[in-house]
């Protein structure tokens, strides 16, 4: 397995017809969810003040992680910062 802390900020165009952009969200709410109940997005954290968040990913490989975010369906209204982490040596777990 391999986790992935993950940044994503959402620029929605303020012109977006209103219902696609609420079923857009509505869709990305229920893919992000079922990932989180498969565990592969264990982490979703809104940045205080910001339409972004911060997720981990715990997914078997980068190309995973890959098309699970080019299957969001916010992705088109997304910037996408991808950084892998690997253990710490101090990790006592
Ligand atoms: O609101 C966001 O940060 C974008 C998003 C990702 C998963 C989700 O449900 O919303």
């Amino acid at each position: 397995m391999a986790l992935f802390h993950v940044r994503m900020d959402v620029h929605i165009p303020a012109d977006l017809d209103p219902q696609v952009r609420a079923d857009t969200v509505a869709r990305e709410k229920a893919y992000s969810q079922q990932l989180q109940r498969e565990g592969k997005w264990p982490e979703i954290w809104r940045i205080a003040g910001k339409y972004s968040n911060i997720s981990i990913f715990d997914v078997e490989s980068a190309d995973e992680l890959n098309e699970i975010l080019f299957a969001l369906p916010l992705f088109p209204f997304m910037d996408i910062e991808v950084t892998a982490l690997a253990k710490h040596g101090s990790d006592i777990k």
